[in-house]
């Protein structure tokens, strides 16, 4: 058997004595790793548990309340918590539907450490766990006037159930045929500074004099959605992705010459003279690093659009032979409830609760099994599986999983 549980946040509503000087309302989960406990909800608003993460830091002996990065997850009436790998907790939502009760705490990731760092304060991230296989996100990067936007597009319209595109912030103004919210989020520099600084970025960078950048939730809607996410950066942004955790396949779109470039933006005709004469000479130098930066695993050149884009698909294991990304996820299981328990079997979680009609007391098991499991904050935990079992036994007596 595993770590023991935290405790569960519904069994706790008279209160409990923490022992860390915190004023408990009784609804909080408390979990220990390495020297600290982390306490999770804390603001029990009537019956609604909300998920506030403070951390009681055993040496130093005082409360801490981090920065937390990542979607919070929505109120519920109860949650249970376990720690996993020392770096880790994971959240069960009682009463939640299936795509929504999983959660992660990452505490101590290297994505963690490296926010903690660059913040300069105790940080948190919170990632909620999508089950099924959905594929690695896609990086798309490439001169201005290659075609990505293109291809992309070609992409979302043969396969939109598969597919979903990162909506990025941008401080450019948008051109006319362009919608805030689907193809940017059109925004002022002092905003994105601000929300970049607060680490609601998982990359940014100036780009041909405009900030652009893609927030951590671009990323987690798409994920949300079951969707493989596609993210359309340039090369700066595609090397801080690579240094991230968010695990992704990297394609570099290549230009048959400089002079069908110069003819495409050109035809385009969406940006100025000076404009052009920018991304033009941004274009070399991008070229040039895209090739020689290591970063990316393909480069296709788009000179025959058709012919480009069957390449995108082959690679994509889309061109007709398998398709990587269909797999379904069953929505048999029953949603765990409020009550129950948990415990831990090497990479398998067991969340144990009874149920009874007329006859029949069972106790019902849902296993969640993390050995698949990719990503992580920022984004999301992909590749949960769970499945069901269930034991009838008359009478009363329950062994319940966990002390
Ligand atoms: N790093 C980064 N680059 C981005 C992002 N969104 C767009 N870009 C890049 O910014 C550059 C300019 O994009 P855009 O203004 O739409 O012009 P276009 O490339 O000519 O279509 C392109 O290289 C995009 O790939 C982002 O979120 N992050
Ligand atoms: N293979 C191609 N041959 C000719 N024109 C192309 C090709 N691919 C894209 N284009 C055109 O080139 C222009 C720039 O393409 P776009 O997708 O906007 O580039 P990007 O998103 O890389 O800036 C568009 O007008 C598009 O229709």
């Amino acid at each position: 058997m595993g770590e023991a549980p935290a405790f569960f946040a519904h069994d706790l509503k008279e209160g409990f004595l923490n022992g860390f000087g915190l004023k408990s309302k009784g609804c909080e989960t408390a979990t220990v790793i390495c020297n600290k406990t982390y306490l999770v909800d804390g603001g029990c608003d009537g019956l609604l548990l909300s998920f506030q993460v403070q951390i009681f830091d055993h040496f130093k002996g005082t409360p801490i309340k981090p920065v937390v990065l990542g979607t919070i997850p929505n109120s519920c009436k109860g949650h249970s918590a376990i720690a996993l790998n020392e770096d880790c907790i994971l959240f069960i939502k009682g009463g939640s539907p299936l795509d929504d009760a999983f959660w992660f705490l990452e505490v101590d990731t290297p994505y963690v450490q490296e926010q903690r760092k660059s913040l300069g304060c105790e940080v948190v991230a919170w990632s909620k766990g999508v089950r099924g296989t959905v594929e690695k996100p896609i990086v798309v990067s490439g001169p201005s006037g290659v075609g990505k936007g293109t291809l992309i597009s070609m992409l979302m319209k043969e396969f939109p159930s598969l597919f979903g595109f990162s909506v990025s912030h941008t401080t450019r103004s948008p051109r006319n045929m362009e919608k805030d919210g689907l193809h940017y989020h059109f925004t002022e520099r002092s905003v994105m500074e601000k929300d970049i600084k607060e680490g609601k970025f998982l990359e940014f960078a100036s780009v041909h004099g405009n900030l652009y950048g893609t927030s951590v939730e671009a990323v987690e809607v798409v994920a949300d959605a079951g969707k493989r996410c596609i993210l359309d950066i340039d090369v700066q942004g595609a090397r801080s992705v690579r240094a991230s955790s968010l695990d992704a396949i990297f394609i570099f779109i290549c230009p048959p010459s400089m002079a069908e470039l110069e003819k495409r933006l050109r035809a385009r005709g969406t940006e100025t003279e000076e404009q052009i004469l920018k991304r033009l000479r941004n274009a070399e130098a991008e070229i040039k690093e895209g090739e020689s930066s290591g970063i990316f695993d393909h480069f296709l050149f788009n000179d025959n659009l058709e012919e480009c884009y069957l390449s995108l698909k082959k690679l994509l294991g889309i061109d007709g032979s398998v398709n990587t990304c269909t797999e379904s996820i069953s929505e048999d299981l029953d949603l765990p409830p409020i009550v129950h328990s948990v415990s831990r079997i090497d990479n398998k979680i067991i969340i144990s609760y009874r149920t009874s009609d007329l006859n029949n007391e069972s106790q019902k098991m849902i296993v969640l099994d993390l050995s698949s499991i990719k990503g992580g904050a920022p984004g999301r935990t992909r590749g949960l599986e769970a499945y069901a079992i269930d034991s009838v036994t008359n009478g009363s007596t329950m062994i319940n999983q966990i002390s």
